[in-house]
């Protein structure tokens, strides 16, 4: 059986007297897409900020590639997070940067690229994410949402990333604009050979690109698989979430998209 890229075992995390992770345990398997869906507070965000690595459990571990990164050396440490791209629920941008000098800065900074060659392979990753070349040269407060989300893929492709960990990625988009971005994600995700972990509120999302889903709820992994076991699993969270009408819904269009 092929070993988990991403492995969570006994993960514990607190904030004072809040328990919001219990005994939580996951694996992430190479090339997949595995969407993270829960209420609100289930600790989704959390969790994906435990296994990159931005906040400290208080008991349990994350490996990454067999490794784990809060007890490796510095420089050790720098070369996994490289092999990781992040695009946070805002997009997290620099406002005081053009597009494309957002793209640029990662190249410079984590591959000591000269600023002029780190632009030109910007310019790349920007067109990867589907956007103008023009829109490079605007700053983020002038680009639509679902364009400032492009550029924020851009970034996080910026690296040659091995995974993604995606926050909420069309949380906020119209529907034709998140629908759009579901489809390059799994675009890329087939080019590149990526793995991804994403965060989602969003059913269709979840119908069109999620090879697998991990639904959070009590303090652990309530559930986790395709999508048709997940959607049975008998709990009143999950069969309110997928079944209610916007689960009807979402799954009557992805059966529509399939036909
Ligand atoms: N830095 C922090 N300090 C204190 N409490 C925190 C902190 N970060 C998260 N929490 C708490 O942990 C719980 C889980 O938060 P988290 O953001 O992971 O939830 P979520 O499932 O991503 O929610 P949502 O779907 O609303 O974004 C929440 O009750 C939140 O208030």
């Amino acid at each position: 059986m092929t070993d988990a890229l991403i492995r969570v075992r006994g993960l514990r995390n607190c904030f004072g007297s809040q328990v919001v992770h219990e005994q939580l345990d996951l694996d992430v398997m190479p090339g997949e897409i595995l969407g993270l869906v829960g209420g609100s507070g289930s600790g989704k965000s959390v969790l994906l900020r435990s296994i990159i690595g931005l906040h400290r459990p208080d008991a349990g571990e994350v490996r990454l590639w067999q490794q784990d990164l809060l007890t490796l050396p510095a420089t050790e440490r720098s070369q996994l997070e490289r092999r990781m791209g992040v695009l946070f629920q805002n997009g997290a941008l620099f406002s005081s940067l053009t597009v494309l000098e957002n793209v640029a800065l990662p190249l410079v900074e984590h591959a000591g690229l000269s600023w002029q060659q780190a632009v030109k392979l910007a310019d790349i990753k920007l067109a990867l994410a589907g956007l103008p070349a023009l829109a490079g040269h605007r700053y983020p407060a002038n680009l639509s949402g679902g364009m400032v989300k492009r550029a924020a893929l851009a970034r996080a492709l910026a690296l040659d990333p091995q995974v993604l960990f995606l926050d909420e990625p069309t949380a906020g988009l119209d529907p034709v604009s998140a629908s759009a971005f579901d489809r390059l994600l799994l675009t890329l995700r087939n080019a590149l050979d990526l793995t991804v972990v994403l965060v989602t509120h969003d059913l269709d999302t979840l119908y069109t690109c999620c090879d697998r889903v991990a639904v959070l709820g009590r303090k652990r992994v309530q559930t986790v698989g395709q999508l048709t076991q997940v959607a049975a699993f008998d709990d009143p969270w999950i069969q309110d979430y997928f079944h209610g009408p916007r689960g009807r819904a979402a799954q009557y269009a992805a059966q529509g998209n399939k036909e």
